[in-house]
C-alpha cells in the first residue's frame, strides 16, 4: 500500500526542481520502487478524465471516508488498468474500499469505453489521449523524443539498422505522433538540421535497450544539440577541430558529450589523430557526478571533467588552458523554455468530496533534493529535461536582471582565455533579457572589442542551422492580457540573424531556447596584440589581459548567485 502512499506524497510535493523523473528517484523516504511510483502516477495521468468520471458517477467517495480523491483515482486505477490489481493484501482496508464497489466502477468504466465507440481497452486509452490532446490545445503539438546517436560508440547507420530497426521512416516531423496513437508501427524521423539527430513518438522507450545502457544513443533535445554543433560545425577529417575545448557549465553532461561525439566523427578517417581535449566542468559537486557518469557512459576519453569547479574561478593563465581554443557557455538560466513534458503530472480529480476526516493522511516530510544527483539506478542517463530547472511559471524581474549579469560575467570570462578563437553561449530561456540582451551586453565588453570578438554570422554558420529559420528578435512583451518581461535591445539585423532561437508550442516539436556564437576577428581588435604560432595558425595574445572587466563594480553578492540549476 506504500506505493499508493508514496505516489500521493510525491504528487503533492512542492516543487523542488528537475524533472519529474529524477525527482522521484532522488527523493528519500519512499518505501516503495521508484519505477513502480512513477509507472503509476504516468500511467494514471493518461486515465484521469475517466477515472474521475467513473469514481464520481459510482459515488464511491461518499461512502468511503478513508479515500481521498487522488488516492481513490490512483487506486481505482490499479483496480481496473493494472494486469495485478491493486498492490496491497486483499485484505487490506483501503483495497477492500474499493473492491466493495468493484461491478459499480466496472459498470460506470465500461459505459465510459462504449460512449466512445471503443471495442477494447487500447482504443479506448488512444480515444482519451485524443481527447486530452484536444482539450489542452496540444493536439497541433508534436512533441517527439529526440535521441542522438553518439558517434564515438557507434554511427546512425549501424542505429538504423539495429535499435530502430522497426522503424518506418517519415518525412514530416508531424507524421511521428505519439507512440500511443501510432502503435504497432513505430515511426522515424531522421533531422534535417542536427547530424546523427533523430526524433520517434514521444511515448518511445528506450530505458531498457542496450543501445541506451551502454552510451550509444542519448537523449538529448534538438536545441540543446544546437551548441556543439554551432561550436564545431561541419569539419572533417581533413579540416578537423584544431585545439582543446572548454565546457564550463556542463552538468549533466549533454553538450559536453555531444562535443565528443563531434570531434570523434571528425577525427575518423585522420591518420594522426588530433588527441584533443575537452575540459568539462560544474560547479556543482553533485550535479559533477551526474556529469563524469554520463561522460564514463559515452565512452568520452577526450573529456576531462573538473569536479565542482567554478568556471568563474578558471585562471586564464593555467598552462592547463594554454591551448584552448574553442569554449561552450550554457550557464543556469530561468529555464522559461522548457517545455515540462517531465513535470509532475497534473490529474483532473473526481468532484465528488469526500465525507468525514480521511485517515490516510501519513504527511511525509519533503526532503530537501535540491542538489540530489539525478545519476540513480534505473536512470542511467540524465533526462533531457535536468539539463536545468523546470520553472515554477513565476517571473521575477529581479531574478532574471541577476540572471543576465551573470550569464554576461560567464561569457566574459570565456572570450579571455588567450588562444580562444570559438565561444558559444546558449540558454533554455526565451526572455530577451537572458539572450539577445546578454550578446549585447558582451559586444560592448572591453574583452570583446580588444581582442576583435563579434557574432558567428548566419552565412558561416554551419550547414544545419544556417538552413534554421528562427533567429534573434529585437523586442519582447508580455501577451495580452498577460504579464511578463518585456523590452528591447539595441542590435543590427545581421546581429539578430546571428542569433539562433527555437520556441515552444510551433511545428519544430521544440522548447525555447538561444544560442550565439562568437568569433576572434582579429582585424576588428583594437587592443595591441602579439601574434604568436599556436597549432600551425595565428593566434593573437592581447598584452592587456581580460581581468579588467566591464562589471569589476558589479554588486559583490551577485557572485553568490547560483541561477536556477537543479
Ligand atoms: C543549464 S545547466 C547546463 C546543462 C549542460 N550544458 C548540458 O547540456 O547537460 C547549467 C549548469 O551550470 C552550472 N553552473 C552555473 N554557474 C556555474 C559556474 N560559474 N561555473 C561552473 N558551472 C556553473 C550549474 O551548476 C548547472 O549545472
Amino acid at each position: 500500500m506504500s506505493l499508493y502512499f508514496d505516489a500521493v506524497a510525491i504528487l503533492t510535493a512542492p516543487s523542488s526542481g528537475g524533472s519529474f523523473k529524477s525527482r522521484i528517484y532522488s527523493a528519500r523516504n519512499l518505501r516503495a520502487s521508484p519505477a513502480q511510483i512513477y509507472a503509476l502516477t504516468t500511467e494514471a495521468a493518461k486515465w484521469d478524465t475517466v477515472l474521475a468520471d467513473v469514481i464520481d458517477k459510482s459515488g464511491i467517495l461518499t461512502l468511503e471516508r478513508k479515500l481521498s480523491p487522488l488516492l481513490a483515482l490512483l487506486l481505482v486505477h490499479d483496480h481496473l488498468l493494472a494486469k495485478k490489481g491493486i498492490a496491497a493484501p486483499a485484505t487490506h482496508t483501503l483495497r477492500q474500499c474499493v473492491e466493495r464497489h468493484k461491478a459499480r466502477l466496472k459498470a460506470e468504466f465500461t459505459k465510459a469505453r462504449v460512449r466512445r465507440g471503443c471495442a477494447n481497452i487500447e482504443e479506448f486509452k488512444r480515444a482519451v489521449l485524443r481527447e486530452k490532446r484536444a482539450a489542452d490545445g496540444t493536439s497541433h503539438f508534436v512533441y517527439p523524443r529526440w535521441v542522438r546517436v553518439n558517434n564515438i560508440r557507434t554511427t546512425l547507420e549501424e542505429q538504423l539498422a539495429t535499435t530502430f530497426k522497426a522503424y518506418r521512416r517519415v518525412e514530416k516531423l508531424s507524421d511521428l505522433a505519439t507512440e500511443e496513437e501510432r502503435k504497432p508501427e513505430p515511426r522515424l524521423f531522421i533531422d534535417p538540421n542536427i547530424p546523427d539527430l533523430v526524433a520517434v513518438p514521444f511515448g518511445a522507450d528506450f530505458t531498457s535497450s542496450s543501445a541506451y545502457k551502454n552510451g550509444e544513443i542519448i537523449l538529448q533535445d534538438k536545441a540543446s544539440c544546437f551548441p556543439a554543433y554551432l561550436l564545431l560545425g561541419d569539419r572533417g577529417s581533413v579540416d578537423a577541430w584544431e585545439g582543446d575545448l572548454v565546457d564550463g557549465c556542463a552538468a549533466p553532461g549533454n553538450k559536453t558529450t555531444h562535443l565528443a561525439s563531434l570531434l570523434a566523427k571528425q577525427q575518423k578517417g585522420k591518420k594522426k589523430k588530433g588527441g584533443q581535449k575537452i575540459f568539462s566542468m560544474d560547479a556543482s559537486t553533485v550535479r559533477s557526478k551526474t556529469l563524469a557518469k554520463m561522460v564514463g557512459l559515452a565512452g568520452a576519453d577526450s573529456v576531462t571533467v573538473l569536479q565542482g569547479q567554478d568556471f568563474l574561478a578558471l585562471d586564464h593563465e593555467d598552462e592547463r588552458f594554454a591551448n584552448v581554443t574553442g569554449l561552450l557557455l550554457d550557464p543556469s538560466c530561468s529555464g522559461s523554455g522548457i517545455i515540462g513534458r517531465d513535470e509532475v503530472p497534473q490529474f483532473t480529480l473526481p468532484v465528488t468530496q469526500p465525507k468525514g476526516p480521511k485517515s490516510h493522511g501519513k504527511k511525509r516530510k519533503r526532503e530537501d533534493d535540491d542538489e540530489g544527483s539525478k545519476a540513480t539506478p534505473g536512470a542511467p542517463q540524465a533526462e533531457p529535461t535536468d539539463e536545468n530547472d523546470i520553472p515554477d511559471g513565476t517571473i521575477d524581474p529581479e531574478r532574471l536582471t541577476k540572471l543576465s549579469s551573470i550569464q554576461a560575467r560567464i561569457v566574459e570570462h570565456a572570450l579571455g582565455f588567450p588562444n580562444a578563437t570559438h565561444v558559444t553561449y546558449s540558454t533554455c530561456s526565451i526572455h530577451l533579457i537572458e539572450n539577445e540582451g546578454v550578446v549585447a551586453r558582451i559586444l560592448g565588453t572591453r574583452v570583446a572589442k580588444e581582442r576583435g570578438w563579434r557574432l558567428l554570422r548566419r552565412d558561416e554558420q554551419p550547414d544545419g542551422l544556417r538552413k534554421w529559420s528562427k533567429r534573434g528578435v529585437r523586442e519582447e512583451h508580455p501577451a495580452e492580457g498577460e504579464t511578463g518581461p518585456s523590452g528591447s535591445v539595441d542590435l543590427p539585423d545581421e546581429a539578430l540573424e546571428a542569433c539562433i532561437r527555437s520556441w515552444q508550442g510551433d511545428a519544430e516539436g521544440l522548447g525555447g531556447f538561444f544560442v550565439a556564437g562568437f568569433v576572434r576577428d582579429p582585424a576588428l581588435a583594437t587592443a595591441p596584440v602579439q601574434q604568436t604560432e599556436q597549432n600551425g595558425e595565428t593566434e593573437m595574445l592581447v598584452e592587456d589581459e581580460a581581468n579588467a572587466e566591464d562589471d569589476d563594480e558589479e554588486d559583490a553578492d551577485e557572485e553568490d548567485w547560483g541561477g536556477f540549476s537543479d
